[in-house]
């Protein structure tokens, strides 16, 4: 992150990362574009008397408002956003987009001193009325890559945009990326709210990018986003497909309906090309559902027939792997390599590798196919660090901080860690709450079957009970002990700091630890209240502690901080108890 952006506020970085010449629309002209697009908007008459008024940004967040800004007020489970109107006129907003709850609050609380326009679908209408006003259209730039799937966006976005990078900066082009850790523009960053921002934060960047002289950007699109519009309004050049497994069942209640969201990306109105992992039957689904040129990405060792690109001689190195691309009409091969652990990387890299192929094939990027080949090939753009991914803090024993909070990537990640390891598996793994619990007692399962010591600490329990959430990862872990007559050690150990030496305190060099399900996160959110922790840090505190050596790029922290830390003897976790 920028160190000047580090220390702004979350209103401060949206302002910094908003585009500077931005030509606007008016009052009228968007009330036209809402009419021609069929959204039948009602003006109130201060509205219609203002349509002169330009409108030169958007928000929904009434703390993020500037002067000259449309003020998108939706209804929303918390609050609604005309709630806030007082806020939004404050800080300068020009005319406000609302459906009719909104309306009224704002006759209440304003008395209409403001140009109100009145829609049905306020989220619907969100995206294409920022669009008409920063000037965004479907070919108006950036190159736009959108990588969804239950796991591996982060990741994938991170290899496309170093990718990216690698064939565009020697024709004095650079890159921005969206996802869950940062919003980068070019070298400028802000760290994220969310892994994909709301519609009118997105047509922002699509402006500020290219002020900034960016062509292509690699954003992460979740369900959340798609279920709630925030990508209307934008278009997808290519759009990647990882994979689709259980997780957020809280919001989209089955897993149909689940694949139906992100499904929704997949559509030629949306995007023009569409590379789509075809590796199990959702993959193959996905592919089905698609419309436009769809592109088939086989990454596993069976691949499926219809596959146009398969993924074939994967072979371990020190730390990654590396494979073949082959094309199976063409047979054409690109040799690619990916530093980071786990065959999951492989497919990763796989899918940034094509989906950027297939954009140099429609024409997307304007730089000869051999290029991308070459930087492939050569310039081991998937050997980079992403934070809190497979991140290697310690070598021996083998110490990763990863992200894995669902059924499927703990799966992948411990499969990484048994095919490496020498000794025994040892994880720390909590669970977010007020999020899809169903998920939590095959956690617990997955970890008793797949780890040899298992502590089950606290995540972002948010408003839940934490007990409560570590109760449903135990139920699934002590079911699976008795039924299969595991022998793993289970131990429940909070806080985490005391999870993470009681791991660091049991193992041997030999041995692997796994901190799951926090990544690059800097602190745990109990109800509202944040306590500051990084499992990086955290890990490579107690490794020093005791000696053992940690990664080149592992954080390195104060000795004096460290000296105050309880040496591993006297680290049993108060609290903490075998289960
Ligand atoms: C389930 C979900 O995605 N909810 C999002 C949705 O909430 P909502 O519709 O209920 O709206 P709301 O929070 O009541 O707010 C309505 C309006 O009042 C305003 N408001 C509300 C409360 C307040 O105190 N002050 C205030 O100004 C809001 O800015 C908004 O304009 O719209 C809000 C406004 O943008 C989001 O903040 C909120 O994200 C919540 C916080 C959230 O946790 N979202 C997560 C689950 C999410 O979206 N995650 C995905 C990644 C998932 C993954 O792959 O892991 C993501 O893309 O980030
Ligand atoms: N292709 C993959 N298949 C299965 N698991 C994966 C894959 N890629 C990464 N993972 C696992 O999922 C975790 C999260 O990876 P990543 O952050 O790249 O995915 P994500 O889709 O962005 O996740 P989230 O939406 O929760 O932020 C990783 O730490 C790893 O454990």
């Amino acid at each position: 992150m920028s160190g000047d952006a580090a220390a702004l506020s979350i209103a401060q970085q949206d302002r910094v990362f908003r585009p500077h010449g931005v030509a606007g629309a008016s009052v009228e002209e968007l009330v036209a574009e809402l009419t021609r697009t069929g959204y039948d908007p009602l003006v109130t008459p201060v509205g219609r008397a203002a349509g002169e008024i330009p409108l030169t940004g958007a928000a929904m967040d009434p703390k993020t408002v500037g002067p000259g800004d449309l003020f998108v007020a939706v209804a929303g489970s918390r609050a609604h956003g005309a709630d806030f109107i007082a806020t939004a006129m404050a800080a300068g907003a020009a005319a406000v987009l609302t459906d009719d709850a909104g309306a009224d609050k704002i006759r209440e609380i304003a008395d209409y001193r403001i140009p109100v326009i009145q829609v049905t679908r306020v989220r619907d209408a969100a995206g294409p009325s920022a669009a008409l006003i920063y000037g965004n259209s479907s070919t108006s730039g950036p190159a736009l890559f959108g990588v969804t799937g239950t796991n591996g966006k982060t990741t994938t976005t991170y290899f496309l945009r170093s990718l990216l990078d690698a064939v565009l900066r020697r024709h004095g082009q650079s890159t921005g990326l969206i996802g869950t850790i940062e919003i980068a523009a070019g070298e400028a960053t802000i760290p994220s709210k969310m892994t994909t921002p709301e519609a009118v934060q997105l047509h922002s960047l699509m402006a500020l990018f290219r002020e900034s002289g960016i062509t292509a950007a690699a954003m992460e699109v979740s369900s959340h986003a798609i279920s709630y519009q925030r990508t209307s309004g934008l278009f997808y050049n290519v759009a990647g497909f990882t994979n689709l497994t259980q997780d957020h069942l809280d919001l989209h209640g089955s897993m149909e309906k689940y694949f139906e969201a992100k499904a929704a990306l997949f559509a030629r109105s949306r995007t023009r090309s569409s590379v789509i992992i075809v590796d199990d039957a959702w993959g193959l689904r996905m592919a089905d559902a698609a419309t436009g040129h769809v592109v088939q990405l086989a990454t596993s060792d069976e691949p499926a027939a219809s596959a146009d690109w398969v993924v074939t001689e994967v072979a371990a190195e020190p730390l990654g792997s590396s494979f073949t691309l082959m094309h199976r009409r063409t047979g054409e091969t690109i040799r690619c390599r990916t530093g980071l652990p786990g065959r999951f990387n492989v497919s990763n890299a796989a899918l940034a590798a094509v989906m950027v192929l297939t954009a140099q094939e429609t024409a997307e990027l304007r730089v000869p196919r051999q290029e991308v080949v070459s930087a492939l090939e050569h310039a081991d753009p998937f050997t980079i660090s992403v934070p809190g991914r497979m991140q290697v803090i310690g070598t021996a024993p083998a110490a990763i901080v990863d992200f894995a909070h669902n059924p499927d990537a703990m799966i992948r990640t411990l499969e990484a860690a048994a095919s490496t390891s020498q000794g025994k598996t040892i994880l720390v793994i909590g669970a977010a709450g007020e999020r899809d619990s169903a998920k939590r007692p095959l956690m617990g399962a997955i970890a008793v079957r797949m780890a040899d010591h298992v502590i089950i600490s606290d995540d972002d329990p948010h408003g839940e009970d934490p007990s409560q959430i570590r109760a449903g990862l135990l139920e699934g872990a002590r079911a699976a002990l008795d039924e299969e007559a595991l022998d793993a050690t289970l131990e429940e150990i909070t806080p985490r700091l005391d999870a993470i030496t009681r791991a660091v305190e049991v193992a041997e060099a030999e041995d692997t630890i796994i901190l799951a399900g926090r990544g690059h996160e800097v602190h745990q959110d109990f109800a509202g209240t944040k306590h500051p922790i990084d499992d990086r840090i955290e890990l490579a505190r107690a490794l020093r502690r005791r000696g053992f050596p940690t990664a080149p790029d592992a954080p390195v922290t104060a000795e004096a901080a460290d000296a105050v830390s309880l040496s591993p003897s006297d680290s049993t976790a108060e609290g903490g108890h075998t289960a």
